[in-house]
């Protein structure tokens, strides 16, 4: 078996990262990389630091209404990524998620300077969000490009991306 591709290796280490996530339902992991391939930050879905967990809500719903969901606290992956960063700018490095990003992600990605979105499930593509997010990254010239891991193209064992395609 030859090396593991470099798309391969970042998009397996956004999986990786994305299993630190408490979410119950969608585990999203982020893993930024430079032009020498070097990683900048890595981030998954979670409450903000310092709030303490069991104190937020992980609900999809809620009768109680939105503010007993997780959607108006939890911060996405890619910002945590962003966020996390270990070197002074994002500036011409490429994304890798496990999950295409939001729009406020896409905001975040392009103010960043980031060049590249390389993303493995695009589940979400018909809701708005998603279409706003392309929207955007085709108006700041942002790539984008799904991942289609070696497994696919014959060797490898792809589990790992065919159980996110289920999520
Ligand atoms: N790109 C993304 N990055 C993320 O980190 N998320 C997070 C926010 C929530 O914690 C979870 C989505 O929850 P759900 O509606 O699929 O149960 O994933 C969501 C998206 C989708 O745009
Ligand atoms: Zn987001």
């Amino acid at each position: 078996m030859g090396a593991l591709s470099w798309d391969d290796y970042f998009m397996s280490l956004a999986f990786l990262t994305s299993m630190r996530s408490k979410d119950p339902s969608t585990q999203v992991g982020a893993c930024i990389v430079n032009d020498r391939n070097r990683i900048i930050g890595v981030g998954y879905n979670g409450m903000p630091s310092n709030c303490p967990n069991d104190q937020l809500p992980w609900s999809k719903r809620s009768v109680e209404g939105e503010l007993a969901t997780k959607y108006p606290y939890v911060v996405h992956a890619e910002l945590n990524a962003v966020l996390n960063k270990n070197a002074e700018s994002c500036s011409g490095c490429r994304i890798y998620s496990t999950l295409f990003p939001c729009n406020e992600c896409a905001k975040v990605i392009i103010q960043a300077g980031i060049k590249q979105v390389i993303f493995a499930s695009d589940k979400h593509s018909d809701r708005a969000s998603a279409k706003a997010s392309r929207r955007l990254f085709e108006l700041a010239n942002v790539e984008l490009r799904q991942h289609v891991p070696e497994a696919r193209r014959g060797g490898r064992d792809g589990t790992q991306w065919e159980k996110a395609e289920k999520q």
